[in-house]
């Protein structure tokens, strides 16, 4: 088993050492654009193996894509982070042109990898490197509702004072402020949320979930790294170990839900032959509504992508 995680920045870094530390992999490069940035990122990291006790040897390389020829799973972080005042879609103009060229770069040297896109907007980066890989849908999707729903339920831990173990959620549509949380899918060891919680608790940890991105973003300074390199290597697990996972995932909706041609977060099952299933729940009025307007957010988006001419 070879992965290969583009970027070695804030996510890509830590994606790659929670990969190393799970052992998925016998080989694991990294890479990024910045001269020594990934040598000198998987270096450290392979110091840690005897401490951490892994096998995957972890290789980093500056833009050197024959080093990552053969890989099956290819997580790509590479591109820029938003910063106060930002919105994810401000930073369509520089990383459609990253994620093209290292899509482009990545299916050359391994045209049999499962690509997960992590860059922003994430929605429409996904849909770009689709556009790109032209790869079949199920072995191109994006990361974010792995992470949006680990703030929920860490955000319900929290609040209802329990274990984030015991709390099982789904949260579908965009990655952005328009995400739909759905608290009718939400449960404490099977007991349902609402039970648990009143209205306007719930309603501000929703609100929280929402704009989750954009709290740490302001605290930082850039965006956040450990929930979201956790997220990404634990779909990067699902694949490698053909879990069989459930996970929200930005996926390619051909008809499902109602939506054709756009990438949007739904409920998937995610195993070694990436997306083998995408789970149609249903949805009542309000959250049907919900997602539709998360769907024309995304939508507006994609508009940009579009006059961008690139695809
Ligand atoms: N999907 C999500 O939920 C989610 C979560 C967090 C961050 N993100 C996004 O992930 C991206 C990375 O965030 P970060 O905090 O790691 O940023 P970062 O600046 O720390 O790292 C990005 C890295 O990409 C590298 N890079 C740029 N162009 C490249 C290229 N052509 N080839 C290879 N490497 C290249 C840079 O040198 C840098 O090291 C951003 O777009 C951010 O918005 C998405
Ligand atoms: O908020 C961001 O810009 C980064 C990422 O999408 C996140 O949700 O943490």
């Amino acid at each position: 088993m070879k992965i290969t995680v583009v970027g070695a920045g804030n996510v890509g870094a830590t994606c790659a050492n929670c990969i190393a530390q799970k052992d998925l992999a016998n080989e694991l490069v990294l890479v990024d654009i910045k001269e020594g940035l990934a040598e000198g990122k998987a270096l450290d990291m392979w110091e840690t193996s005897p401490i951490n006790y892994y096998d995957t040897r972890v290789k980093g390389v500056t833009n050197d894509y024959e080093a990552t020829a053969g890989s099956e799973v290819v997580v790509i972080t590479s591109g820029i982070p938003r910063k106060p005042g930002m919105s994810r879609a401000d930073l369509i103009a520089t990383n459609a042109g990253i994620v093209k060229s290292v899509t482009e770069n990545v299916v050359k040297h391994s045209p049999d990898a499962i690509i997960i896109i992590v860059s922003n907007p994430l929605d429409v980066m996904t849909y770009a490197a689709y556009l790109t890989s032209k790869k079949a849908s199920n072995k191109v999707f994006g990361m974010a509702g792995v992470l949006d729903t680990a703030r929920y339920r860490s955000f319900l831990a929290e609040a209802l004072d329990v274990s984030p173990k015991d709390i099982q959620a789904l949260l579908m549509g965009g990655h952005g402020d328009t995400m739909v949380p759905l608290p009718r899918y939400t449960t404490v060891s099977g007991i349902p949320l609402k039970e648990l919680i009143d209205d306007d608790k719930l309603e501000a940890i929703i609100e929280r979930t929402k704009t989750g991105g954009g709290e740490l973003v302001n605290l930082m300074g850039t965006s956040a790294w450990y929930a979201p390199g956790a997220a990404a290597a634990q779909m990067v697990e699902a694949i490698v170990r053909d879990q069989k996972r459930i996970f929200p995932v930005c996926a390619y909706l051909n008809g499902e839900y109602g939506m054709k041609d756009i990438y949007l977060g739904v409920p998937v099952k995610l195993g070694r032959n990436g997306i083998e299933e995408i789970i149609e729940v249903k949805l009542n009025e309000e959250e049907k509504a919900l997602l539709d307007n998360s769907a024309e957010a995304v939508k507006s988006v994609m508009k940009v992508l579009d006059e961008m001419d690139m695809f």
